[in-house]
């Protein structure tokens, strides 16, 4: 029975979920190189994947082409078997510099919300949840990095995304902001949601993966659990990076 079938006899009005992602052959080039070459990645339903890689990996290529923001020149993402565009709307993307809007912080999250059709009585808790309670009334452009950096996932957390993608949410924060953050992001795994998180730093890494996709040149040189990926890395980026070594 197709899925349209079942929504009409009642049997399921929730939409199918985006879980599992199947990326294959995934190709992109800018300014005539090859920046994201070949990747076929599968993600199951539940956890945190961590994107690790040096500089220029391709990391945040490959979040912004999940999550439909970039169109790559061949090859599949599938959403759960939608495509990438299809899919954006039940995922939410934050960036490593927020942008938000030249109001308040309270406001900010009224706008999403409302935007939303959501239940804008959850300012407020939105707000103590990440810790902001006392900066509602705030412009946004007045909070300290740490402080937006928390808005712009209390923002993303107000769309009840199915997906949560993170490009390096906390690289210019202080330790304790870090924590912060990783702290509510670990939260939002545990109620379900799915957390894909682009980071470089190594004990973050640790820190938050399930399972580690490491990138170099623009390809998975390695996708493994966590608890296999940091003991015995089985590539060479992958082992000269944990050792500290440059990878080029
Ligand atoms: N608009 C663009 N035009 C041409 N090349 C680009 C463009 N955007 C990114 N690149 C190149 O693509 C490669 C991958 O970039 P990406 O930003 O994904 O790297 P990254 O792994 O996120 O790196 P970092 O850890 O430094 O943030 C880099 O070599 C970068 O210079």
């Amino acid at each position: 029975m197709s899925d349209l079938t079942m929504d009409m006899a009642g049997i399921s009005d929730a939409p199918r979920p985006l879980l599992p992602l199947s990326v294959t052959g995934l190709r992109l080039s800018l300014g005539g190189d090859a920046v994201l070459d070949g990747i076929d990645l599968r993600l199951t339903a539940g956890g945190c994947t961590v994107v690790m890689g040096p500089n220029g990996a391709g990391k945040s290529l490959l979040l912004k082409a999940l999550h439909g923001l970039l169109t790559p020149d061949a090859g599949e993402v599938s959403w759960n078997g939608t495509r990438a565009p299809a899919a954006t709307a039940r995922q939410a993307l934050v960036f490593q510099t927020p942008v938000l809007l030249r109001r308040s912080a309270a406001q900010n999250l009224d706008f999403v919300l409302r935007a939303r059709g959501g239940d804008r009585g959850r300012v407020v808790e939105l707000l103590d949840h990440v810790g902001l309670a006392d900066k509602a009334r705030t412009p946004a452009r007045r909070l300290s990095g740490g402080e937006r950096q928390r808005l712009a996932l209390a923002r993303a957390l107000a769309t009840d995304p199915e997906v949560l993608l993170l490009d390096e949410p906390t690289a210019s924060l202080d330790p304790a902001s870090t924590l912060a953050i990783e702290r509510i992001v670990a939260e939002a795994r545990d109620r379900g949601m799915r957390i894909l998180f682009v980071t470089h730093d190594t004990g973050q890494a640790r820190r938050m993966a399930d399972d580690v996709v490491f990138l170099h040149r623009g390809r998975v040189a390695e996708h493994a659990p966590a608890d296999r990926f940091f003991p015995t890395p089985s590539s060479q980026p992958a082992r000269d990076f944990l050792a500290g070594r440059i990878v080029v």
